[in-house]
């Protein structure tokens, strides 16, 4: 395991293929269900502009919005250029702008409503027709999850599917809230789309750091000679916020930390570091080794669950020196809510590149700051403390986010005290003008690259792993802890990592 094979360097290289495929962008229509909506507003126009201003949206794109609020082109180009001058990562360039504006076309549609799609059907053959462009169509579907049947088995009966470009679905999170209807959704989905024509929304995996991992460690074979599994001696994967509920507490009380950041993010960074970390690199594509991770992700039975899942609920606290309500004082939130906005797992992935390593994933709202990384922490092998006065193990630190950082925890002595003192090695980014996740996923969606969206066997295995504890919280197996707004969390979650001797970083 330890000892390198000459030949995995050049698989790895010839891995990468998949990154670097050349596909050509083809004229399309992107029909954007929910275009009045919070996601368009803030996430997707502003990446279709970012996009647009970097030549890499098609040549001819025809972009119809589509909601119940009644609009006019006019009007709705306004809310488009409103939203890029609020979100868009970049200024908004008068003499561009008109050009991408024009672009978009807005179509009244309620989901619920037959002539809806015969609408639709109109307008999209009509700026095929006028915009001399195939028919590519792509859906976006960026609304609530109980419309997505009904639009997709629309989409068909309706004919709009029955184009002769090509067809793709992107949708977004949350895909189903258990095992059961998550298959019932896909079900529904596979009765329009074939697997490969379903791109699912995960925005961690549109994360330039988590998209570079794979490169990064190609780039740097000092990563990968360090990466060896026998000197690593746990992981830790954190994903902490300082916001609350923000206005979604209908969604949020149902689904909490679990399925609102667990099922998906978390469960979607850890398969990335387990496949890209090792120094084993296994030999077939991206998505077919992350899902013999997660298939190799042992499994917590839900009498057990207590012993390696520790979940939370915020109480008021104090948030930069503000004071700040507690979870069950949110407005729209139940009083008696027993919902968690905290999860952390200790985890053990069955396979010969992890085995014995622990892995810790945790995710809070209300957390004391921001921050999304991946920790790894090595084995400290020296015994003699005394000589070595104050040495602590080493660490690299991947941060995701807010900033795309990679930093190493070095012991260096300090001739003042005679005594070893941490030093920390950073190499930084500016992350402030990179792409956006919703930039580089449009953009992969557009090529037919599904690399970084999730595979419904990801999804699946995922659900799998959670539904059992889904019933621990049921049966109230699993204690809540509450912690106050702006800590690191319960102080039950430390205990989790303590038993193996570990602390969180
Ligand atoms: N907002 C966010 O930050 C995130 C959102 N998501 C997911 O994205 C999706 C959209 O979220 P968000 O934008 O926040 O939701 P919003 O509630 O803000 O928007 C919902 C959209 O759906 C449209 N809509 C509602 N009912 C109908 C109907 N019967 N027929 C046609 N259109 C309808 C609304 O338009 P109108 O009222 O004009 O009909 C609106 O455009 C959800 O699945 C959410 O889980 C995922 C991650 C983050
Ligand atoms: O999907 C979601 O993610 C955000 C956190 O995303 P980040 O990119 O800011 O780390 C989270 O706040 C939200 O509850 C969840 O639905």
């Amino acid at each position: 395991m330890n000892v390198k094979n000459p030949t995995e360097r050049s698989d790895l290289q010839e891995d990468l293929s998949e990154f670097q495929e050349i596909r050509t962008m083809q004229d399309m229509t992107l029909a954007l269900f929910g275009a009045t909506g919070d996601l368009a507003k803030r996430k997707l126009y502003p990446a279709l502009y970012n996009l647009y201003l970097d030549g890499r949206l098609p040549e001819n794109i025809s972009i119809i919005g589509l909601g119940r609020t009644k609009l006019s082109d006019e009007v709705f180009q306004g809310k488009v250029r409103e939203s890029l001058h609020d979100y868009s990562r970049r200024n908004v360039r008068a003499s561009r702008l008109e050009d991408f504006l024009e672009k978009f076309r807005y179509c009244v549609f309620d989901a619920t409503a037959d002539d809806s799609y015969q609408n639709l059907l109109e307008m999209i053959e009509s700026r095929e027709e006028e915009l001399g462009i195939p028919q590519n169509r792509m859906f976006y579907l960026s609304v609530a999850p109980g419309l997505v049947d009904l639009i997709t088995s629309n989409l068909n009966s309706s004919g709009i599917c029955k184009n002769n470009g090509w067809k793709r679905l992107i949708i977004e999170k949350p895909f189903g809230s258990n095992l059961e209807t998550a298959r019932q959704l896909n079900n529904n989905l596979s009765k329009t789309f074939s697997e490969d024509e379903i791109y699912r929304i995960d925005h961690y995996l549109g994360k330039p750091m988590v998209q570079n991992l794979k490169t990064l460690i190609l780039a740097n074979p000092v990563l990968e000679s360090l990466l060896d599994h026998n000197q690593i001696a746990n992981v830790q994967i954190t994903a902490s916020e300082t916001v609350g509920v923000e206005g979604r507490s209908d969604y949020y009380d149902k689904s909490g930390a679990i399925r609102d950041m667990v099922q998906n993010h978390l469960l979607q960074v850890l398969m990335m570091t387990a496949v890209y970390l090792p120094e084993k690199i296994m030999d077939n594509k991206t998505r077919a080794k992350k899902t013999e991770i997660l298939d190799s992700l042992r499994p917590i039975r839900k009498e057990n669950a207590y012993q390696n899942i520790v979940r939370g609920q915020y109480e008021a606290g104090e948030l930069q020196d503000t004071p700040v309500i507690g979870y069950r004082e949110e407005p729209g939130i139940d009083p008696a809510s027993a919902n968690d906005t905290y999860f952390a797992a200790r985890l053990f992935i069955d396979h010969p590149s992890w085995e014995g390593i622990p892995f810790y994933i945790r995710t809070g709202k209300r957390m004391d700051q921001k921050s999304t990384q991946i920790l790894i922490e090595f084995k400290n092998k020296i015994t003699d403390t005394e000589v070595l006065e104050g040495i602590s193990p080493n660490l690299l630190v991947l941060e995701i986010s807010p900033n795309e950082n990679i930093s190493m925890r070095m012991n260096m002595k300090d001739p003042s005290s005679n005594r070893f003192k941490p030093a920390w090695i950073n190499f930084s980014t500016n992350a402030e003008n990179h792409p956006e996740a919703y930039e580089l996923l449009l953009h992969d969606a557009m090529l037919g690259n599904s690399t970084f969206f999730a595979h419904w066997k990801e999804v699946e295995l995922s659900w799998k792993w959670i539904d059992p504890l889904l019933e621990a919280y049921q049966q109230e197996l699993l204690p809540l802890y509450f912690y106050p707004a702006g800590s690191t969390g319960p102080e039950a979650a430390d205990l989790l990592l303590e038993k193996d001797q570990h602390k969180w970083w």
